[in-house]
């Protein structure tokens, strides 16, 4: 069983999400603030659409959290959806007279699923005639969940063990990131500012002007996004079992986002084209001691375990699928062709995958990390990851 647990509930247009974290250790500090500002920089980012600027994410802690500092009990957070007050009828979770939905625009089923989207498989598999109640729980607003969880998992893993996160744009539509310094943690702040998260300021700027390009075709745009994390030991994951894979794990978090369809480590797909020669981390002596990898091309992991080294993880988005210029669907209440149903929405969500990649990174790794250190509160386990650390380095 995994140290870490987490789960997720809640309808995008519900009246809140939650989310719970069981398996933290005592003694994390953590704030509502400090997660609202991991659910803020979730919402930045150039093309997204209208509901980013007028919904606010309302955070409390329900549970599991006591003067700033977590209990070691089941963490509950709750993120509240400032747009509840115009769904609460459509929406309400008892039963609401027929009369007083009538003539409720937001009511009417929807018939015309959209490609790319969960609806019509969700209809067909649920026995469902409307695809809302699978477009509500398959919408990315449920990844307000997972960053509000993540952000408290980052301030665990920092101050427990000094592992630091940050994540950003390497691609997106046809344009590609060249800077050939990567960002820290310490670059937050610049990447929180940059309008596409991307670290290469020439080509955010070309980023920026294809978003534009694109709201103006009626069109959407996907990208890729890379998580780098800072201060890993060696030894998370483990080779000796399939789900106990580091690299594992964390692909299939990576996956579990609403649109990413890959996931590559260090050089990745690349390293398919090229002789074995130039495709992994000779081992050197390192300066103050003990051995370093001369490269970075496994991405920081090696046989499922974390090699202590920079770990780098990059996941592809597809473009939105609620494309504006609207694809062909079928009416399933008619069976006649139609045009898929059409609201508002993201012309592109890459940044805000960013922040989302971060997060399940951060859960992943904590994940590891406790499994590996144990504790039931941070100075123990803290304590037993500098022991670890003096060991391997007397060997
Ligand atoms: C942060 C974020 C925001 C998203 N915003 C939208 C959106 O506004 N419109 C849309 O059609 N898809 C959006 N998506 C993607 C869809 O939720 C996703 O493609 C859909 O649920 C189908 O899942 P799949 O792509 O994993 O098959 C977003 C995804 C993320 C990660
Ligand atoms: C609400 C969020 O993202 C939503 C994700 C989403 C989708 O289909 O995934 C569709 C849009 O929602 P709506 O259909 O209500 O306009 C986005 O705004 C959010 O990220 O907080």
């Amino acid at each position: 069983m995994s140290a870490l647990r987490w789960l997720t509930a809640g309808e995008s247009h519900g009246p809140a999400l939650t989310a719970v974290l069981e398996g933290l250790p005592a003694g994390v500090r953590t704030s509502t603030h400090e997660v609202a500002d991991a659910l803020a920089r979730r919402r930045l980012g150039h093309g997204r659409g209208a509901r980013m600027r007028f919904e606010r994410d309302e955070v409390d802690f329900v549970g599991g959290i006591r003067h700033g500092r977590t209990l070691g009990s089941p963490i509950a957070v709750r993120v509240g959806n400032s747009e509840w007050p115009k769904w609460e009828t459509v929406m309400a979770a008892d039963p609401v007279p027929a009369a007083a939905l009538a003539g409720q625009a937001r009511n009417a089923p929807l018939t015309r699923p959209r490609p790319g989207h969960a609806d019509l498989a969700g209809m067909q598999k649920y026995g469902f005639e409307d695809a809302r109640p699978v477009l509500e729980r398959a919408s990315a607003r449920e990844t307000a969940a997972r960053v509000a969880l993540g952000s408290i998992a980052e301030a665990f893993l920092r101050q427990a063990y000094g592992i630091g996160l940050v994540s950003h744009v390497v691609a997106l539509g046809g344009q590609r990131s060249a800077s050939p310094a990567l960002p820290g943690p310490e670059d937050t702040e610049r990447l929180d500012a940059d309008p596409v998260r991307c670290f290469d300021t020439t080509a955010s700027a070309a980023m920026v002007a294809e978003i534009d390009r694109a709201h103006r075709a009626g069109d959407t745009l996907g990208g890729v996004v890379e998580v780098v994390v800072r201060g890993l030991p060696p030894g998370l994951g483990s080779h000796v079992h399939w789900d106990r894979r580091l690299d594992a794990r964390l692909a299939g978090a990576l996956m579990g986002i609403q649109a990413i369809k890959g996931v590559e480590f260090g050089a990745g797909f690349a390293l398919a084209a090229v002789p074995g020669s130039r495709a992994h981390d000779e081992i050197v002596p390192a300066d103050g001691g003990g051995v370093r990898r001369a490269s970075g091309r496994s991405g920081g992991v090696e046989g499922g375990i974390s090699t202590g080294e920079l770990l780098r993880v990059r996941a592809a988005m597809k473009p939105i699928a609620t494309v504006p210029r609207a694809l062909a669907t079928v009416d399933t209440a008619t069976g006649e062709a139609a045009v898929a149903h059409h609201q508002r929405s993201d012309v592109c969500a890459v940044p805000a995958a960013a922040v989302v990649a971060q997060a399940v990174t951060a859960l992943v790794i904590a994940d590891a990390a406790l499994e590996k250190f144990g504790g039931d509160s941070v100075p123990e386990t803290a304590r037993n990851h500098r022991a670890y650390l003096t060991h391997l380095a007397v060997e």
